[in-house]
């Protein structure tokens, strides 16, 4: 466990390929100037720097597979201590994906205080990651990696909230209106916080 996270406010951010975490966690940091962390930015750093692990990681994520839980975790740890002298809290967008990572992440660093469960319906999800996929250069905003990507969210990633849901930390907000209509039941969730 880190000092320097001893005692740092986290918040899960988790939902669907193209449910809207990054969108909503950019509003939670200009109201609430929280750190957001996306664990998929931060691999995509790592790709486009060139380095022989971030090749591996690009094929995996083309693949719209997981990559390696080490990888991921230690990843958004170093991001998170970088920050921590400066940091009011810690949005983590993207992670956990599967309960394990939970699990491993609060034996490395700590427990979250609260996850919000960022909900949109399927064929939602896939209409925005195509419209996305229009602009975004991202190799997984294709139709069949699309695919692959809600099939391990459903299988993976969904056992996640149940998880959590057992300790009473989860906000479930509806992701199908307009952002800023979403946005306002995330700012009560956070708010929910203080
Ligand atoms: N409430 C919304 N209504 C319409 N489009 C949205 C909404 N939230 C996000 N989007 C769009 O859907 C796509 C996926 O959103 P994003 O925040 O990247 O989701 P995620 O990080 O969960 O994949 C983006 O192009 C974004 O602009
Ligand atoms: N916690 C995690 N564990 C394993 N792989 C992850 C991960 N977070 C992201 N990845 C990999 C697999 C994802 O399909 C890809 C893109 O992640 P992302 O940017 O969070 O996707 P999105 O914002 O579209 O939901 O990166
Ligand atoms: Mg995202």
């Amino acid at each position: 466990m880190s000092d320097k996270l001893k005692n740092a406010k986290i918040i899960f951010v988790v939902g669907g390929p193209g449910s809207g975490k990054g969108t909503q966690c950019e509003k939670v940091v200009a109201k609430y100037g929280y750190t957001h962390l996306s664990s998929g930015d931060l691999l995509r750093a790592e790709v486009a720097s060139g380095s022989e692990r971030g090749k591996n990681l690009s094929a995996i994520m083309q693949r719209g597979e997981l990559v390696p839980l080490d990888t991921v975790l230690d990843m958004i740890k170093e991001a998170m201590i970088a920050k921590a002298d400066v940091s009011k809290g810690y949005l983590i967008d993207g992670y956990p994906r599967e309960v394990k990572q939970g699990e491993e992440f609060e034996k490395k660093i700590g427990p979250p205080s609260l996850l919000l469960y960022i909900d949109a319906k399927s064929e939602t999800m896939v209409k925005r990651l195509m419209k996305r996929g229009e602009t975004s250069g991202r190799a997984d905003d294709n139709e069949e990696t699309i695919k692959k990507r809600l099939d391990l969210y459903y299988k993976a990633t969904e056992p996640v909230i149940a998880f959590y849901e057992g300790r009473g930390i989860v906000r479930k907000i509806d992701s199908e209106g307009s952002v800023d209509d979403v946005f306002s039941n995330v700012a009560k969730a956070v708010d929910s916080l203080k």
